[in-house]
């Protein structure tokens, strides 16, 4: 007897299974174009972009000639569950009159394509100059993050510059090499997009997307009541979970998720940014997972805030699940903490409830030790709706959530057994639609921004003005091991679906 063919149209997502043994990543994939095309050979760069010359210039580098063979052999699209076929529907809309402008720059905003494969690593085609600063929007330790204008274009990026001198001192030049390879290697929806990265003699440089939202704590300030109802916290957690577990697939453990890393997207979506502790996972089945032998966070470096993990502090090694125990004191800030701001007095005449009288997180104590030994001890506890009249108790999924994912131990805590499919389970997701996360409103939609005025951001004073212009006149890279920076990589990355960067092939 004849058997029926079917045919089946499979949509490849990402697995949660071992990848086939044909399978590359994209990080060695990168890792392998940027060995392959040595380090020191791309620091060349054009004091102004030139793409006539530039591509002139490719048609006798080797390295070209890989990119565009890997990307003709490459060819399949592989979408990401929460990333819909949003160039097909923005093409469609685009047929249809009388669209209103939130409309179109929505479905503007969603068009990319969000797959690993869709990403062109390309030589750095830019360089400081390239670009007019407009404003100081953020500081870290070892940098500070401009909003620029890039002046061929005309477009609006966030740059980061990071002062090597400082990155030396404070011995953070692993952590950016870091830093770059996920940047460089990630797309999705809610992690920011790298376009760039390029050194100069005393910086480094990461060209990225501007989330003109602002930071997502600054946006809750402007809240009545400076907190969010469940349904908002909901929402927020699940773009963060739909973005942890795009990092854990990528196998990177994030560890820094806090308020602060938390951008707004211009249509109210979060972006995660801010890279630089976070570690490569070891697989589960070998037999250590990410050491830190030293049980104060020196040797990990991560900062000593109320975020931080038991297994971190006790510095005996952690996994993926540092991740869901942020998630936890995220949620549980979101909701409840800002609350018990606002009723500070009485919960500090309330000596049953002393734990909490600190705010802002479940573990917050007076100093960084008590802190610290709350975390190792304390379980976390919720205030009392009937002495706060003014609060709205969280319904008791959104408790079991909190406390599943702040289990002290690390190998009971929700997600460390299936990872984020474990979290998207929990009753208290039941009414996300994962699929479509991308697609929904947002609970907070940013103050819309006009062109370089960056509304949703602090006004910051620069104390010493860095000069783009300037630094582009410097020689731009110093040869041998006198730059303990050459691992850092000058590229290009183009997005397909990113109108004026798509690359013809
Ligand atoms: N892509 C972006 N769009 C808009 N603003 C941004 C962007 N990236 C960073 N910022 C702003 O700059 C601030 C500092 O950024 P970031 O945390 O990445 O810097 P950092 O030097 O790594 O800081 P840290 O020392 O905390 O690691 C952010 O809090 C935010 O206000």
């Amino acid at each position: 007897m004849l058997k029926q063919q079917t045919s089946v149209v499979v949509l490849e997502q990402p697995s949660i299974t071992q990848p086939p043994s044909s399978y590359v990543s994209p990080q060695s994939r990168f890792r392998s174009l940027l060995s392959r095309h040595s380090s020191t050979r791309d620091y060349e760069m054009p004091s102004s972009l030139d793409l006539s010359d530039h591509n002139k210039s490719y048609l006798n580098n080797p390295w070209h000639y890989e990119q565009n063979h890997l990307a003709s052999d490459e060819k399949t699209i592989r979408k990401v569950a929460s990333a819909p076929n949003t160039k097909k529907l923005f093409d469609k809309a685009m047929t249809k009159p009388a669209l209103t402008t939130p409309t179109l720059q929505k479905l503007k905003s969603l068009r990319r394509t969000y797959s690993s494969n869709s990403v062109k690593i390309k030589r750095i085609e830019v360089g400081p100059s390239s670009f007019a600063k407009c404003k100081l929007l953020g500081r870290g330790d070892v940098g500070k993050v401009f909003l620029v204008r890039q002046t061929t274009s005309d477009k609006l990026f966030a740059m980061k510059v990071l002062s090597k001198k400082e990155m030396i001192k404070r011995n953070k030049i692993k952590r950016v090499l870091a830093e770059q390879e996920i940047l460089a290697t990630s797309n999705h929806p809610f992690i920011v997009t790298l376009y760039h990265s390029f050194q100069s003699q005393d910086y480094l440089y990461f060209v990225m997307e501007y989330c003109s939202g602002g930071e997502f704590f600054r946006a809750l300030q402007s809240r009545p009541g400076k907190c969010l109802d469940e349904d908002a916290s909901r929402f927020y957690a699940a773009e963060v979970v739909a973005a942890l577990e795009y990092l854990h697939l990528m196998g990177f453990i994030y560890r820094d998720l806090k308020p602060e890393n938390i951008l707004l997207h211009e249509t109210g979506h979060i972006m995660l940014t801010d890279f630089d502790l976070s570690k490569e996972a070891i697989p589960r089945h070998e037999p250590s997972i990410v050491k830190s032998s030293s049980p104060n966070t020196a040797e990990t470096n991560i900062k000593p805030t109320e975020y931080i993990s038991p297994e971190i502090i006790k510095g005996c090694g952690h996994s993926c699940a540092v991740d869901w125990w942020t998630l936890g004191i995220l949620l549980y800030e979101m909701l409840v903490s800002r609350v018990v701001i606002r009723e500070k007095k009485a919960w500090e005449r309330d000596t049953d409830n002393a734990l909490l009288k600190y705010g802002t997180t479940p573990f917050k104590g007076s100093n960084r030790n008590e802190t610290f030994s709350r975390i190792l001890r304390i379980d976390v506890a919720f205030p009392d709706p009937a002495r706060l009249p003014s609060a709205k108790a969280p319904s008791a999924n959104c408790k079991l959530i909190i406390r599943k994912l702040l289990h002290k131990d690390e190998h009971k805590r929700l997600g460390s057994r299936a990872g984020a499919a474990d979290v998207k389970a929990h009753p208290f997701f039941n009414t996300i639609n994962w699929a479509l996360l991308r697609h929904q409103d947002p609970p907070i939609i940013p103050t819309p921004s006009s062109d370089a005025d960056a509304v949703n951001f602090r006004r910051m004073k620069e104390s010493s003005s860095f000069d783009l212009q300037k630094d582009s006149k410097k020689k731009f890279y110093i040869e041998g091991d006198d730059n303990p920076f050459t691992q850092f990589s000058s590229v290009t990355l183009h997005h397909d679906g990113d109108s004026d960067t798509d690359v013809e092939e």
